[in-house]
């Protein structure tokens, strides 16, 4: 077992988000998502799986607040359901919505958690939907005051904010490839929702520094993308998908411009903006949030929207339930590449995890030693990250509880925890009591 230092301070917790965890969509004078009515939609889902109840967190956040003290969490990475909070998602604020997160924020403060509040994980409001959701320029006003709202009342016991989780997923698989929720399939409406989401992100960025007093960022995906061979067709290639998934959310934050590729990317469906939108988006933020789960290996192939490559992991490679290759070096090149491109600002692991084919629970354990093995490697990447001179501030699992992984419904399961659906029983795998160690000694367990 190799010995690792992690910086004092360092802050270990895991993830989640609202409509993969909470259950009772509709309880309280909800307002409905769009995850709601995606997964309600035959063929969405596998088995039909929908978030009706979920990990009932809705009903349960206490005792999961029990169980991640249990644990030695630090931190706890959660979103905010915005339709719960406002059911028409402008307008009028449902109390018993917002009093969820609110209990949910002071049970996590007097176990000694800090709460990370995630403003938008995926559930857009279907009213706002029925309005164009994404689509519509007006969205990033309705965002801004959405957030204000949760501003107000969270602020202060939460004092880390991200205002959008992945827009690239939220884009590419909501408005391109159709897998997601609101199930679109147009190229024109890709880079027009992506621009919208920045648009939104930088009106609550701006919003925040009217009335916030603590920190607020983004949560991105990054995948480091490496061609298939040294075929100029495939360098190419590679080149195009690096810049659609990794560069072209943060550049226009950080640069007030998106990549060059993007015009070859979506050719005649790439719109031009005004440069007044950069100004709203180039909001400054005081850190940057990473989800790292895999590299892209990049083969040339005009089939494959929109880069013109699909990817392809080498013959050999080690992949997890999900098809995703296992590569940890890439979240030490990630992190140091982030702060290479972007600047030395605080960087967070906020989602780090694998769906593994669990072993079922014998005599009370889940003897998951390939996420072990997982974690243990990835723990190691950042580690070395951070001896490279990366300023990582912290780690978040995904994730605390085996939950709805969208499309992929209940099939695939990501948790330290396991979740019985049928039970609701939670129980701790392995990697639960890994994780635990690792958090005892601050890394020195990995
Ligand atoms: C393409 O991988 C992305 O970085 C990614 C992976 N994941 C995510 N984003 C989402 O943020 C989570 O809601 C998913 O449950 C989780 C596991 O699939």
């Amino acid at each position: 077992m190799t010995r690792r230092e992690f910086p004092k301070g360092f802050l270990w917790g895991s993830a989640t988000a609202a409509y993969q965890i909470e259950g009772s969509p509709l309880a309280d004078g909800a307002g409905a998502s769009i995850w709601q009515r995606f997964s309600h939609t035959p063929g969405k889902t596998v088995n039909g799986d929908t978030g009706d109840i979920a990990c009932d967190h809705y009903r349960r956040y206490a005792d999961d607040v029990k169980l991640m003290r249990e644990l030695g969490m630090q931190a706890y990475r959660f979103s905010v359901g915005w339709g719960r909070v406002l059911p028409d998602g402008n307008g009028r604020v449902n109390e018993k919505g917002l009093g969820f997160y609110d209990r949910l924020v002071d049970t996590l403060l007097e176990n000694g958690i800090e709460p990370l509040c995630t403003l938008y994980h995926w559930d857009l409001p279907e009213a706002l939907d029925n309005r164009g959701g994404w689509l519509n320029p007006d969205i990033a006003n309705w965002f801004a005051d959405y957030a204000s709202v949760m501003y107000r009342k969270l602020d202060g016991r939460v004092k880390k904010w991200a205002t959008l989780n992945e827009p690239w997923v939220v884009t590419d698989g909501g408005y391109l490839h159709g897998a997601l929720a609101p199930g679109h399939e147009n190229l024109f409406e890709t880079p027009i929702a992506s621009h919208h989401l920045l648009r939104a992100h930088g009106a609550a960025v701006k919003a925040y520094r009217a009335e916030g007093k603590n920190q607020i960022g983004i949560v991105v995906n990054i995948e480091p993308k490496h061609p298939a061979s040294d075929d100029p067709a495939d360098i190419a290639a590679t080149k195009r998908a690096d810049a659609y998934m990794n560069r072209q959310y943060l550049d226009p934050i950080f640069f007030g411009r998106y990549p060059g590729e993007m015009k070859e990317v979506f050719g005649e469906a790439w719109p031009e903006w005004p440069a007044e939108d950069y100004a709203l988006i180039q909001q400054k933020i005081d850190w940057l949030g990473l989800n790292y789960y895999t590299r892209g290996v990049t083969k040339a192939d005009p089939k494959a929207w929109p880069v013109g490559g699909r990817n392809e992991p080498p013959k050999g490679a080690v992949l997890t339930e999900t098809g995703w290759e296992l590569f940890p070096k890439g979240l030490t090149d990630t992190l140091v590449w982030m702060k290479e491109r972007y600047g030395d600002l605080p960087l967070y692991v906020t989602e780090n995890g694998a769906a593994m084919k669990d072993p079922p629970i014998a005599g009370g354990r889940v003897q998951d030693q390939h996420r072990v093995d997982y974690l243990r490697t990835h723990l190691s990447a950042v580690n070395d990250a951070i001896k490279a001179g990366v300023d990582v501030r912290g780690y978040m699992v995904w994730s605390l509880l085996d939950n709805l992984e969208w499309s992929l419904g209940y099939s695939k399961t990501f948790g330290i925890v396991h979740v019985d659906f049928k039970t609701q029983q939670r129980t701790p795998k392995d990697s639960a009591r890994f994780y635990a160690e690792v958090i005892a000694s601050n890394g020195g367990a990995a």
